[in-house]
């Protein structure tokens, strides 16, 4: 489909970054919603959260044993105990506390409230724990003889003052930040945010991607091969790594190489996509699908707009996520035409998510500035940006890059919500190395991540690399290794899926670098 690319600047080479800066620029992180707790993990939080009761809230023991007065045992030591009264019970929880008076003990357990008049807690282990005799290992359990709670206990230590007491407030106070706005919630960070009575917080949401393939050949796994045809890895893999991202990822059904096909599965995903990701048809053969379907007028996406998503079968918190109201999409669509560079503000009910919303649409507020930076972008970038803003083009731009897998590319926003499209090439090396350098950060970006890269370190190459292609920046699969070294595995063939799952990096091949001897100190991209 060599002709069918929207009046688009094909001639010239895009470096990687000049692609990766356009895409970038062109992106707001999405709109913060309210989630449950644990819907938040891996997500940026976008509040920032203090603490509004002391922790601990109480004194509290951190022993299970006695609580006492220090100045009853002044001089106490093994051989010379000291008796005390025991005057109950207080376990974790107890509300009503006895009052510990000269003389007295109250048998106390871990997390139990310091009953007033005890200034310390002495762990059973220096006690005879009531039975007489020497130091106890353990309490006899409340329920197997309430006599312990009562009667006398042989204390054979002293202890100072506050010995064996969490005090109020000594993990955080009332009022202390907690957590800033912009922390990535993990399994500490909801400790903290349970422990302070948080049942729900203000966080990105995770883009909903749909990842389509594209190609006649492609026959799902688990179904028998005809001739020609092969299995469709590339859905599978890049619906795993936009989930390896943080995203909400929907594998869609694969497309065949049919343009009015293409463009129905777009249109029909574009309402509950945050993200579409197409593989396959963006080279220069006569059935480049892609390119053919988005070099068509624009999308309206009105159809999907407030569509039932079907999304919600993958997206656990797909209805939570859906922040805005389906009316503020409608607003967007009407004040800014498809394409027009100005995108709309789509501000209404931003931040109005009352987290019951379909999930046909998920509010894109920060869409107004963006689109009017995609317009302008579009304008100055591919030289012919009005094509692609304006002229009846879907606005996706394909282009080459000066790199190697992963060289034809389209990336544009489709829509009246203008969500982000990103057409990887077919060749499954090509469209997984192209998730990982574009895709990637595009999820983070959106989610309020960063860094939105994957590491790069530098290791020694040990082995030579010959015949990189010159002038572009080639990314050779690879292990690396903890002892600072790596090792190219497999050769530079896009089709190599074997070797791809036995790499965990790549090694970057600078552009003017066509060889590269063994020993020599590389680039890496640390993929996992
Ligand atoms: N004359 C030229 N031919 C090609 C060029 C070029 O510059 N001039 N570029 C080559 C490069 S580089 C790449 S990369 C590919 C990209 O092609 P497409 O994006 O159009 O991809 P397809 O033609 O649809 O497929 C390429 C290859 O990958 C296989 N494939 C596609 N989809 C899947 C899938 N979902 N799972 C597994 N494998 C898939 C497909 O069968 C082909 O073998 O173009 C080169 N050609
Ligand atoms: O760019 Mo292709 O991705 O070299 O195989």
């Amino acid at each position: 489909m060599g002709e069918t690319n929207g009046g688009h600047d094909e001639g010239r080479l895009w470096t990687v970054d000049e692609h990766l800066t356009d895409i970038l620029r062109q992106l707001t992180p999405l709109e913060p919603i309210d989630v449950p707790l644990l819907d938040a993990q891996g997500c940026v939080l976008a509040e920032d959260v203090t603490v509004p009761v002391a922790l601990p809230p109480f004194d509290n023991s951190s022993m299970d044993g006695y609580a006492v007065r220090v100045a009853d045992l002044a001089g106490v030591r093994d051989g010379s105990p000291r008796v005390l009264d025991v005057i109950g019970d207080i376990a974790a929880g107890d509300a009503t506390l006895p009052t510990v008076h000269p003389g007295q003990a109250a048998r106390i357990m871990t997390g139990a409230p310091l009953p007033p008049g005890a200034d310390a807690v002495v762990p059973v282990e220096w006690t005879d724990a009531g039975r007489g005799g020497g130091p106890a290992t353990t309490m006899r359990a409340h329920s197997a003889d309430p006599s312990g709670a009562t009667g006398q206990v042989r204390v054979h230590r002293s202890a100072t003052a506050g010995a064996h007491v969490r005090p109020r407030g000594s993990d955080v106070a009332a009022g202390e930040l907690a957590l800033g706005s912009g922390t990535l919630v993990g399994p500490p960070q909801i400790s903290l945010l349970a422990a302070i009575g948080r049942a729900r917080v203000r966080v990105r949401p995770r883009p909903r991607v749909v990842v389509i393939s594209t190609g006649s050949e492609l026959v799902p796994p688990g179904e028998p091969l005809t001739p020609g045809s092969i299995h469709d890895s590339n859905s599978f893999a890049l619906t795993a790594a936009a989930r390896d991202a943080g995203a909400l990822a929907y594998r869609a059904d694969t497309v065949t190489d049919d343009a009015e096909a293409l463009r129905d599965a777009i249109e029909d995903h574009l309402g509950r996509a945050d993200v579409l990701v197409t593989s396959g048809g963006v080279s220069v053969g006569a059935y480049d699908v892609v390119k053919e379907a988005l070099s068509g007028g624009p999308f309206g996406g009105a159809g999907a707009f407030g569509a039932a998503g079907a999304f919600g079968a993958v997206d656990s918190f797909g209805a939570a996520g859906s922040s805005g109201a389906v009316g503020s999409s409608g607003t967007a669509g009407s004040s800014g035409a498809a394409g027009s560079g100005d995108g709309g503000g789509a501000d209404g009910g931003a931040g109005s998510g009352d987290g019951k919303g379909g999930s046909g649409d998920r509010d894109r507020g920060g869409s107004g500035d963006s689109g009017g930076a995609a317009g302008a972008g579009g304008a100055s970038s591919s030289g012919g940006g009005a094509a692609a803003s304006g002229s009846g083009g879907s606005g996706v731009d394909f282009r080459r890059l000066a790199m190697q897998p992963g060289k034809p590319q389209g990336f544009g926003l489709l829509g009246p919500a203008r969500v982000p499209l990103l057409a990887l090439p077919g060749n499954p090396v090509s469209s997984y190395v192209s998730f990982e350098l574009f895709v990637r950060p595009v999820v983070r970006t959106l989610m309020g991540m960063t860094p939105v890269h994957r590491p790069v370190v530098r290791a020694r190459c040990v082995e030579a690399v010959t015949r990189s292609p010159l002038g572009r920046r080639q990314f050779l699969r690879a292990r690396h290794h903890g002892d600072g070294t790596v090792t190219p595995v497999g050769g530079a063939g896009s089709h190599l899926v074997k070797a791809l799952a036995h790499a965990n990096a790549l090694i970057v091949v600078p552009e003017e670098t066509t060889d590269v001897a063994a020993g020599t100190d590389v680039d890496v991209v640390l993929l996992t």
